[in-house]
């Protein structure tokens, strides 16, 4: 796993854009097949969707030939309802690039039939060849997606119940009534982010740092479902400071020198945003 700090989320959010589209290039430098981004919602992504609509209009990136899929989508209220999370990915970022809405996959939490719904969202993933990067935001339980603690880690798309926790959480979007948040949601599950060629995970405030730090520092944990990267042979976390309040002082040296040492042999060898980029460095073997 490689784990980049910086100082805000605004600076995780330039960092994480600036990844993203050279994920997307440098695909396209050796391939027309079409890119498959996995994304989510919720304020962690918000600078990253900023910062890549930015990269689109200075024309750094096309999205023409990506292809979406979301990560989860609340049962109960209606799509065009303002805390959807359809209404808030066109919002905040499909309405501002150049994606084919046909290319654009959220699950439906109004199908008549969701779990018909969730098999068909697996389906879609495998017959575009599967997700090239996933990025994700997490719960201050440590929650990917919708994947509540206790959520097995090799789940795939379903129904699941919201933890009462983040119904207080997402109470914020919803005039702080949490009688008016929905308690299903539809969401990917662990095993479907895992199949990912690659991960990002983005973290930033003082409310996620005792799940990061059990993420990193801890093993893995179907309590704190985001700790499954630990598995995973290309992850990447980028936090901002305020995220690492809980880690040890030495976790957070050693990434940051780790990340030092990475960008020297980068300059060396030149691979910045070549896709063996985030090989190098990594604390560990994959
Ligand atoms: N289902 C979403 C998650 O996918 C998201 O990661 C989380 C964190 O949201 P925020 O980034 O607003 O803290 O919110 C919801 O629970």
């Amino acid at each position: 796993m490689r784990y980049i700090i910086r100082e805000d989320p605004s600076a995780v959010g330039e960092y994480a854009a600036d990844y993203i589209v050279k994920r997307i290039n440098s695909h396209f430098q050796k391939t027309d097949r079409p890119f498959v981004l996995g994304l989510p919602t919720g304020s962690s992504p918000l600078k990253t969707y900023e910062n890549l609509i930015k990269a689109y209009e200075r024309g750094l990136v096309s999205f023409k030939n990506v292809i979406t899929f979301n990560m989860d989508e609340y049962v109960g209220i209606p799509k065009s309802h303002p805390e959807s999370y359809h209404s808030f990915m066109w919002k905040h970022f499909f309405s501002h690039i150049d994606i084919d809405p046909n290319n654009v996959h959220i699950l439906d939490g109004e199908s008549k039939n969701l779990l018909e719904e969730c098999d068909r969202y697996e389906e879609s993933i495998r017959s575009c060849g599967g997700v090239d990067l996933f990025v994700s935001g997490i719960g201050s339980d440590g929650h990917i997606a919708f994947n509540e603690p206790g959520s097995s880690l090799s789940s795939r798309t379903r129904i699941k119940t919201l933890a009462y926790d983040t119904i207080l959480a997402n109470s914020r979007f919803f005039d702080n009534d949490i009688e008016k948040v929905p308690r299903m949601a539809l969401t990917v599950g662990v095993a479907t982010v895992m199949d990912a060629r690659e991960v990002m995970v983005l973290i930033t405030g003082h409310s996620k740092a005792l799940a990061l730090a059990k993420c990193i520092e801890e093993g893995m944990n179907h309590m704190n479902t985001v700790s499954c990267i630990q598995n995973h042979r290309n992850a990447l976390i980028v936090s901002d400071e305020d995220a690492t309040l809980e880690l040890k002082v030495k976790t957070v040296r050693y990434f940051k020198g780790i990340e030092k040492v990475q960008t020297e042999i980068e300059h060396i060898y030149g691979l910045h945003g070549s896709s063996s980029s985030s090989q190098i460095g990594s604390p560990q073997p994959k």
